[in-house]
């Protein structure tokens, strides 16, 4: 059975997450060393870029994972793309994966029977996928459902002081 809609709203903008991925660099800067990254996209692409230049990781591999089709609604988990088997060798020891984050861990949890041993990281982490993740930087609530600025537009906010009931 799958889990209520979350209800609360955590929106992050461009700066907050460069901020927030850069803390992550800082973090991982003292585990490894990485030999490689690999990126779970698409969300992954974005803090691997900044990892990756952080920490001057230039070897990128991508495992192209969709499983929230519809908007906060987890369906079947499809690998789009899997990983180089080359880079899976030795279960993955000295690879760093990265998402941007980890909510239920079904995404994780199918990335970590691949490479066993590597080192996990995500940028922001929920209680149920907490346990899967190395390394993370901000956990919010399960009920939580997080913007991404990629997500996102500006748009006009109505006052606060607004009179709902004038005609
Ligand atoms: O821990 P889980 O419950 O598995 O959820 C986490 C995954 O969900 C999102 O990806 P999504 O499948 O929405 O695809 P996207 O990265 O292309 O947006 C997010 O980027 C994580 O990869
Ligand atoms: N954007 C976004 N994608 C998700 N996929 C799983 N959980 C989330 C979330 O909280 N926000
Ligand atoms: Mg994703």
């Amino acid at each position: 059975m799958s889990s209520p809609k979350p209800d609360k709203a955590f929106p992050v903008s461009w700066d907050q997450f460069h901020r927030d991925a850069r803390a992550l660099a800082w973090r991982l800067s003292g585990s490894g060393p990485f030999n490689a990254i690999v990126c779970i996209t698409r969300g992954g692409l974005v803090p691997a870029a900044i990892i990756s230049r952080e920490l001057g990781i230039r070897m990128i591999e991508t495992v192209c994972i969709a499983s929230y089709h519809d908007y906060k609604t987890q369906s079947g988990l499809m690998v789009l793309k899997d990983i180089d088997d080359k880079l899976a060798e030795n279960g993955g020891e000295g690879i760093l994966v990265v998402d941007d984050l980890v909510d239920t861990g079904s995404t994780a949890r199918v990335v970590r029977e691949r490479l066993p041993k590597a080192h996990f990281a995500t940028v922001y982490a929920k209680p149920l996928g907490r346990p899967l993740v190395d390394t993370f930087i901000t956990e919010v609530s399960q009920d939580t459902w997080i913007y991404f600025p990629w997500d996102m537009g500006l748009a006009f906010q109505p006052p606060i002081a607004q009179d709902t009931t004038a005609g």
